[in-house]
């Protein structure tokens, strides 16, 4: 996917704001932003974090060219030559921190830091987001499914109804970053290397004058991976039988029929009589996929009805994220440069939720050297060493103080890594089954409870009594600046 040219995938009001610095001389002054979500999609317990690499790209290619220097010369703001000259030479030197692709994360945490000048941390917001918010959401959406099917095979199957192209393909690895198999897209696999897998469509059957004709058809030209629609007229009736004749006829060439696929009506019912009849024509390792509008309800109820389906297609559910088609990340301003120093900065809101927590922060997961697994997560300043160097550490719920708790004997593991250190890449970006890998290892870091597809357990994020303190006396300051 091309990365290279998106330097104007942004918001008119960054390049505007930009501008507005330039033009009174703050275009440089330094910043602090931090990208978070506060709310977990689909009720669930976690969510998994993916858009890393493509956000690394994006950085790395990150400059204007000159069509956008004579496309933004045109526009009704009537920007300066000279503030074009400055795009021209422009490329990102900030420093960028985020979590790794396949890391589970939690509302109100930071998932990414940058620091840089206003011009480089205000010009990456609204891409970064694009791409973290879609590619979490479809990770988060993919981990439900993988979590109900266990390890049945998972093909994703969305590309046809997803939100465009760049939603299939980086939804496509977004999905095998959580467990998925394999996918239906093909540029998928070619560009990121994930397995492909493809059975056929109810038109190949429709075009010849039989469906025996057309599954024979169909085996011929393809006898090492023969996979057979069976519900173009009647399922039990017509499409099992003749995809059993099929089967016998590879059998006499020494081959084997790979799969049959169920794609409408009861597929319970139907995947028990399906397999049955398999069984008894003696054909126990033709395997069964499934397919038709699924997600992580349906397909957990198929299990809870004994359905006996071995590998499950899902699309549009997966891919639209259908339920929860938006993850609300946001990125907010936390420091600031005044004079010669940073300082703290905050949002105040009505909506207590949307206050924000001044200061550039770290995360912390702290994980019991006894159980092995995950307590909570700690969001401290980076000079703050308490949870670094162990002996005691009492967490609290920043929304909830009084839910407070002391810990001892754990390990404290830095969540956020240095990406980009003003302007190198200084990481490398994993392979992708390397993420895969790590997204297993970070579920295993978690109790049930907190990963169940229902009514989860909360996971725990606290914040340092230092930041805490200062969050506090920001709001009051601010409140008492009001009364005067
Ligand atoms: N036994 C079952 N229990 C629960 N949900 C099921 C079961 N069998 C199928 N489903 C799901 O119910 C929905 C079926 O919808 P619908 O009846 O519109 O499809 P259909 O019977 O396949 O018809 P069509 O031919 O129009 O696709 C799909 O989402 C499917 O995955
Ligand atoms: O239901 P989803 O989870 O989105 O999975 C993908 C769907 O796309 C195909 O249907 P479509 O009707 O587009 O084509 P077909 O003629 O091959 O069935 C396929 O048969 C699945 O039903
Ligand atoms: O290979 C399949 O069966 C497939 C691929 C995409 C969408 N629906 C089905």
């Amino acid at each position: 996917m091309p990365t290279a040219g998106l330097a104007l995938h942004t918001d008119k009001y960054q390049i505007n704001m930009i501008y507005a610095h330039w033009m009174n001389g703050t275009h440089q002054r330094k910043t602090v932003f931090e990208a978070y979500f506060r709310k977990l999609p689909f009720g669930n317990g976690y969510a998994v974090f993916a858009g890393l690499e493509r956000i690394v790209e994006y950085i790395r290619n990150l400059r204007f060219t000159e069509q956008d220097l004579n496309y933004l010369a045109k526009q009704e703001e009537n920007y300066k030559p000279e503030f074009l000259e400055l795009l021209r030479n422009f490329q990102f030197r900030g420093t960028l921190l985020s979590m790794k692709e396949g890391a589970l994360c939690f509302p109100n945490e930071p998932l990414i830091r940058v620091e840089g000048t206003i011009m480089e941390t205000q010009l990456v917001e609204t891409a970064m987001l694009n791409f973290m918010n879609f590619q979490t959401l479809i990770a988060t959406k993919a981990s439900r499914v993988k979590r109900v099917a266990e390890n049945d095979v998972l093909l994703e199957f969305g590309t046809r109804r997803a939100q465009e192209a760049d939603a299939a393909i980086w939804g496509a690895r977004a999905a095998y970053i959580s467990g998925f198999d394999a996918t239906s897209n093909l540029l998928a696999g070619e560009i990121f290397g994930i397995p492909t897998k493809g059975t056929h469509a109810h038109s190949w059957v429709q075009i010849f004058d039989s469906e025996q004709e057309a599954f024979e058809r169909y085996a011929k030209a393809l006898p090492d991976q023969v996979s057979l629609l069976v519900d173009t007229f009647d399922t039990l009736k017509s499409g099992v039988p003749h995809a059993i004749e099929t089967a016998k006829m590879l059998e006499a060439q020494g081959k084997r029929l790979s799969s049959i696929r169920l794609d409408s009506g009861d597929l319970a019912y139907l995947s028990i009589q399906a397999r049955k009849m398999l069984d008894e024509a003696g054909l126990p390792y033709v395997k069964i996929v499934a397919s038709n509008d699924l997600d992580e309800n349906t397909i957990f109820n198929l299990k809870a009805q004994g359905a006996k389906i071995d590998i499950w297609g899902v699309g549009t559910q997966l891919i639209t994220a259908a339920d929860q088609p938006a993850l609300g990340g946001v990125y907010k301003l936390v420091e600031r440069e005044t004079g010669v120093r940073m300082e703290p900065t905050i949002k105040i809101s009505g909506n207590p939720e949307k206050v924000t927590t001044p200061g550039k922060k770290d995360v912390l997961r702290i994980i019991s050297k006894e159980s092995g697994k995950a307590i909570a997560d700690y969001v401290c300043f980076p000079h703050e060493q308490q949870a670094r160097s162990g002996g005691n550490l009492r967490l609290f719920d920043p929304v909830h103080p009084y839910i407070k708790k002391t810990v001892k004997n754990f390990e404290a593991v830095s969540m956020l890594q240095p990406i980009f250190e003003e302007g190198d890449q200084v990481y490398e970006l994993p392979a992708l089954d390397e993420i895969r890998e790590y997204h297993k290892a970070q579920l295993s870091l978690f109790w049930p409870e907190y990963l169940r597809k229902l009514n989860p357990e909360i996971y725990r994020i606290s914040l340092s009594q230092e930041a805490w303190e200062l969050k506090q006396k920001m709001i009051e300051d601010y409140l008492g600046h009001q009364e005067e």
